[in-house]
């Protein structure tokens, strides 16, 4: 099937995770802010059609996008905040509507919202997509040129059991898109009054083991903090990283993602998916 690549937009970068509630759409969130803070022309789509949470990230609820005419098409226009192109399928569909859309509908829908929005010319396009691996996951990779897929997973070996799964269905040859890593969220918590120190909540070294099996970088580890969740959940984004423990982790993803990087000793992976050897 020929790909659908939108036009004026250079790299598109799907965020997902195997389970629910890993802090997939902060990290999506908190990655288009840290490339739009390093000058890229960023936008943001939330294509979590059951759970849109962007919505609340950038605190724009409840708001309604326009529509304009471009080259006889009507196209959606986005928001704009902190200088990131923001559109969700929560500003177009009431969320109670939104759950009951199954298999086609649902991808058609989030199908439609991607290709339809005048996102402009875009460095970077970070998708946050619905937790699991279902209809949505699999248009979007099949359908859309993507540079990869970033999995977000939580320490816990239930969260890992949970991507190992989703990461098998996007190596698949039929979906062939590259994983360019993992981030593991909720690392360590780390309270906001001492940042030096890591209390390990939910055991440790899941996310490294996961990289290595699947031989994919482990972009970030980003801590728990307790002013995180309230920065995100209050939609005061631009707070996100006041932590030097979740900005490290930031600037950490972010340099993952611009630049190729080591592997284990002697590999190298390139943010595209290809290993090469280290001379
Ligand atoms: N590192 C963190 N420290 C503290 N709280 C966090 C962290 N990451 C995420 N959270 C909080 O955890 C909750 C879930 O995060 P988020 O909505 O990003 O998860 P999700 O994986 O996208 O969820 P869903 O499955 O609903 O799509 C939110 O209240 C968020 O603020």
């Amino acid at each position: 099937m020929e790909k659908i690549t939108l036009p004026g937009i250079k790299n598109l970068i799907i965020v997902a995770s195997g389970k629910g509630g890993v802090g997939k759409s902060t990290v999506a969130a908190g990655l288009a802010l840290r490339l739009a803070m390093e000058g890229f022309k960023t936008g943001i789509m939330d294509g979590d059609i059951y759970g849109p949470s962007i919505p609340t990230l950038f605190n724009m609820g409840n708001q309604t996008p326009d529509y304009h005419q471009e080259e006889g098409k009507t196209r959606i226009v986005p928001f704009e905040k902190f200088g990131i192109k923001v559109m969700s399928i929560g500003f177009l569909v009431e969320p109670e509507k939104a759950i009951l859309w199954r298999g086609p509908l649902a991808s058609n829908g989030l199908k439609q919202i991607l290709t339809d929005t005048a996102w402009g010319e875009l460095d970077y396009l970070i998708v946050d997509t619905p937790p699991g691996t279902g209809d949505i996951h699999l248009t979007l990779l099949q359908q859309f040129t993507a540079k990869g897929v970033i999995m977000v997973t939580t320490p816990q070996a239930v969260a890992i059991a949970d991507v190992q799964k989703a990461i098998a269905m996007f190596q698949d040859p039929h979906v062939g898109v590259p994983v360019m890593g993992v981030v593991e969220n909720m690392a360590w918590f780390s309270p906001s009054a001492h940042p030096d120190e890591k209390y390990l909540l939910f055991g440790q070294g899941g996310g490294a083991k996961m990289a290595a099996q699947f031989n994919i970088p482990l972009l970030a580890q980003i801590p728990m903090s307790e002013t995180m969740c309230e920065t995100c959940d209050t939609g005061k984004l631009e707070r996100l990283f006041e932590h030097p423990g979740v900005k490290a982790a930031f600037d950490q993803l972010v340099d993952g993602i611009l630049n190729p990087r080591m592997l284990f000793k002697g590999s190298v992976k390139a943010a595209n998916g290809k290993s090469f050897l280290l001379k």
